[in-house]
């Protein structure tokens, strides 16, 4: 067994964000790797009439559990949802459910956030920075607790070309931000977001910002560590390729691409597409929660999990694999033969989404209620084009990521534990 996943059993594990893509890879790697860990505790917030046991049963139904089954038929008993809601000052957690929270968790991975660009700057301080600050608060009240890992992005800072592995500070310090929402009308909080954002393209990198200041500033003699994660995409290897749960990032463009609809997008060939296997990212995470909690760095250390300057990617060459995989495996009900290319300014961008992208969704629709049929695809061209107008900022720049810590740490890795990381840079 691995020296990481042999540190994780007997643990008690607190995992925010459980229910989402990262959680969800997160949790079938402990338990697969680690089926000795005494429990993973989920704080699962009801959702869609669901009761938060049948979320996670919905949960660890899906496919990627399939493997965790065989190795680790207890896994439901594993699994401890608690309900909570980060939403509420505090996180609407249960008097006894806290209680057993905070005397049996040792480590707590803090992966729940709002990833929405367009998130109102509100309920994104709420969940970014507020809810960060109180479980940095619970934590502290754990006796047990041997690390706290926050996990954030790589773009927290993306008002800078070269970043480093540090917290760089905010004009305005988290705790003004906080208050100023306590009062603040919600017109006159849209009014200024432009003004705090900054440089920052929308209130998600800010507010992630925003809360590696409060992790700095907030986390006392709490054994830190913060993970940085580029553009984070489906499974490179495990437990088995190409899985992903949502249409985040470069997800949802890939399938429109697959499906036909996209034909044209607004990007730099050359700049680079730092992405990064969700599963490469839950190996790092997890490999810092060990040596964090063995080897007690003086300081909360943060790594960047990229692959720009281990395994640079260009845009133009992400793209060209993208078409040739789709002609070789094609979707099904594609609603045109996959062909895109990219645009490189305004001019030609809007002509082409007028021509490929709009006229033809037009046109289509007309046809659907010629024959009796409900139009859908203005409506789908229109989503697609306003998600591709919130990620072209990314697709049009290149970071530099320094990558000390995580290269420091894959130093103290152990071959086996080496060989599971490296295997995608
Ligand atoms: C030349 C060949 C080209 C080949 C193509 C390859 C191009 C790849 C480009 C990849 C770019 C990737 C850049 C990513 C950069 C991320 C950087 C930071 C990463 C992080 O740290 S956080 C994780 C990333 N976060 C996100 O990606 C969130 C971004 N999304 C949003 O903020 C919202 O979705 C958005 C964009 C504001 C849209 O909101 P809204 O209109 O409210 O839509 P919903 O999200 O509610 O979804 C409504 C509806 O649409 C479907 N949907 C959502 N996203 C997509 C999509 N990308 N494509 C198609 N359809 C999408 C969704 O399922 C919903 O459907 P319903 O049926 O449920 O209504
Ligand atoms: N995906 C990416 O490309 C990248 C992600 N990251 C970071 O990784 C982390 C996980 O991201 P990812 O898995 O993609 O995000 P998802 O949107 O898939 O998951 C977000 C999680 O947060 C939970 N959550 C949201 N709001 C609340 C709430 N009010 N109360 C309780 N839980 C809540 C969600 O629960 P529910 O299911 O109930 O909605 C879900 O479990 C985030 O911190 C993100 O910033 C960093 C870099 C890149």
């Amino acid at each position: 067994m691995s020296m990481i996943a042999a540190f994780y059993g007997g643990k008690s594990i607190l995992i925010t964000g459980a229910t989402g893509f990262m959680g969800k890879v997160l949790i079938e790697k402990l338990l697969r790797t680690s089926s000795e860990l005494r429990a993973i505790y989920v704080l699962v917030r009801p959702k869609a009439g669901q009761t938060l046991q049948q979320r996670v049963h919905q949960m660890l139904d899906c496919k990627l559990f399939d493997k965790v089954k065989e190795v680790c038929p207890d896994l439901h008993a594993k699994i401890r949802p608690i309900s909570a809601d980060l939403d509420h000052n505090d996180l609407a957690i249960g008097k006894e459910d806290m209680q057993e929270l905070l005397s049996c968790t040792n480590i707590v991975f803090h992966c729940a956030a709002t990833v929405r660009f367009d998130d109102h700057l509100r309920h994104a301080v709420q969940l970014n920075v507020k809810a960060t600050q109180q479980l940095l608060l619970m934590a502290s009240q754990m006796p047990k607790l041997e690390a706290f890992i926050h996990i954030s992005t790589a773009f927290a800072n993306c008002n800078l070309k070269h970043i480093d592995e540090v917290v760089y500070p905010c004009p305005v310090e988290p705790k003004q931000i906080m208050d100023s929402m306590e009062w603040l009308d919600d017109s006159i909080i849209e009014e200024i977001t432009p003004k705090l954002i900054g440089d920052r393209p929308n209130t998600y990198t800010y507010t992630k910002a925003l809360g590696e200041m409060v992790v700095q500033q907030e986390s006392g003699n709490l054994n830190m560590a913060i993970v940085r994660p580029s553009i984070v995409g489906a499974t490179w290897q495990e437990p088995f390729p190409g899985w992903v749960d949502n249409l985040n990032g470069p997800s949802g463009l890939i399938i429109a691409t697959g499906k036909g609809l996209l034909r044209s997008i607004r990007a730099t060939p050359m700049a680079v597409a730092d992405l990064i296997p969700v599963d490469t990212v839950v190996n790092l995470t997890l490999a810092v929660g060990w040596y964090t909690a063995v080897h007690r760095p003086k300081s909360t250390l943060i790594y960047h999990c990229t692959s720009g300057n281990l395994n640079p990617c260009k845009w133009g060459d992400m793209g060209l694999q993208v078409l040739a995989t789709f002609e070789k495996i094609p979707l099904e009900r594609a609603f045109r033969r996959p062909y895109a290319d990219f645009t490189t300014n305004s001019i030609t961008t809007h002509y082409w989404n007028t021509v490929s992208h709009r006229a033809p969704a037009l046109i289509y629709d007309f046809y659907l209620r010629l024959t009796g049929r409900k139009p859908r695809f203005t409506k789908l061209m229109n989503r697609l084009l306003k998600t591709i107008s919130m990620l072209e900022y990314f697709i049009n720049n290149s970071w530099e990521w320094s990558t000390g810590n995580m290269e420091m740490l894959m130093s103290e890795l152990s071959p086996e534990d080496k060989r599971e990381l490296r295997s995608t840079y």
